[in-house]
């Protein structure tokens, strides 16, 4: 990888610290003496685990600032007929975000979590609106079926203003992120960076996104293989994987991830296109996979593949496919609850509760 030895990016990537193994097991052995069958809260005793070894000690404080950075970005390969909304629902629902119409203002009250909604690369002009941050590389990417979305200096730009963004957020008090976007013909980006990145099939990462019927499938699933075959991606170089067939939603969701990471923080991933920019962020850091919570699995089925190489269990499954962070925030609470069962659950001394007796 070539990166200026000074750039944001490569000093924010050497900054990322593994998550600590040792308190992981302190953890799980504080599990086992807590007044219940020792597993019976399944997940919920993994995130408590994981919370303290990302904290570094047991149990972890209850993530309780959430800040949601949705970053809205519109893609080249639109073109190709691979959605069914008009390219100005972008903007459009980037301002409906900063208003407080979007499912995410919906639901950000449920946790007190802060949105923050970002223009890192969208195609039209965006109109001043309250909260929205103007971070934007460039009005919108390349076709990718054409050749490279951006330049790999475009990529680093992009994620070096996610990285920025977590930076901001930590220093106002945040202790967890989430994810979130919004950008037409993004469905359609995610199964080329999961594909890339996975070495799976264009098919099996690509899916309906905001309504594709049939024929737009068939016509995403193309877009895909061409756009592998003229970039040619190589999953070593996930930089260039971003810069090739990525886009800059991707690109600020994996800065925020990293950003995230290196500042000792968990970050919680939205849907498929959170999940493509995971891909990305742990190929730049493999460390930074020790501190994502994967929100859930939706309906994209890009998900699935994503999440099984990267080893992360979804905590929830609603069927959603929304997108903007909606996951997210419906996942925060569980996190919570894992981190509130390893600190505020009684052991079986101090509850005078026998143990198992065989
Ligand atoms: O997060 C997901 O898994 C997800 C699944 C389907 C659609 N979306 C959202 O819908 C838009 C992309 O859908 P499409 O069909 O235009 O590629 C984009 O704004 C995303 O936020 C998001
Ligand atoms: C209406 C609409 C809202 C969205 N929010 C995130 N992606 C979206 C896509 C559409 C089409």
């Amino acid at each position: 990888m070539t990166l200026a030895a000074t750039s944001l990016l490569s000093t924010t990537l050497h900054a990322v610290r593994p998550v600590d193994e040792q308190v992981r097991i302190a953890a799980q052995q504080r599990q086992a003496q807590l007044t219940k069958p020792e597993g019976s809260l399944g997940l919920l005793e993994a995130i408590g685990n994981q919370l303290a070894a990302i904290h570094g000690a047991v149990p972890a404080p209850v993530p309780s600032h959430g800040v949601l950075g949705v970053f809205a970005a519109d893609h080249g390969v639109y073109d190709q007929g691979i959605t069914p909304w008009p390219q100005e629902v972008t903007v459009q629902m980037l301002v409906n975000i900063c208003y407080g119409g979007a499912s995410v203002n919906a639901l950000a009250p449920e946790t007190g979590t802060q949105v923050w909604p970002i223009d890192v690369g969208v195609a039209a002009p965006v109109p001043d609106a309250p909260g929205l941050r103007r971070m934007r590389v460039r009005s919108g990417s390349d076709d990718f079926t054409r050749g490279p979305a951006m330049s790999r200096d475009e990529a680093r730009t992009g994620l070096e203003a996610g990285i920025s963004v977590a930076q901001e957020a930590v220093a106002g008090g945040a202790d967890i992120l989430l994810t979130g976007e919004v950008g037409l013909g993004n469905t359609t980006v995610a199964a080329a960076v999961i594909a890339a990145m996975t070495g799976s099939d264009p098919a099996a990462t690509t899916g309906r996104g905001a309504g594709a019927d049939e024929a737009m499938l068939a016509r995403k699933v193309d877009a895909v293989h061409r756009a592998i075959a003229v970039n040619r991606p190589d999953p070593a170089d996930p930089l260039g994987v971003l810069s090739q067939v990525g886009g800059l939603d991707i690109a600020g969701m994996a800065g925020l991830m990293i950003g995230g990471a290196a500042a000792g923080v968990p970050v919680v991933l939205d849907g498929v296109i959170s999940c493509a920019a995971a891909l990305i962020a742990v190929g730049l850091a493999p460390e930074v996979r020790g501190y994502l919570f994967a929100g859930h699995n939706g309906r994209e089925p890009g998900i699935r593949v994503a999440l099984d190489a990267l080893g992360l269990p979804a905590l929830v499954d609603l069927g959603l496919r929304l997108g903007e962070g909606s996951g997210a925030l419906v996942a925060l609470p569980i996190v919570r609850s894992g981190a509130r069962i390893l600190k505020d659950m009684a052991t079986f001394a101090e509850a005078g509760v026998s143990g198992k007796s065989a």
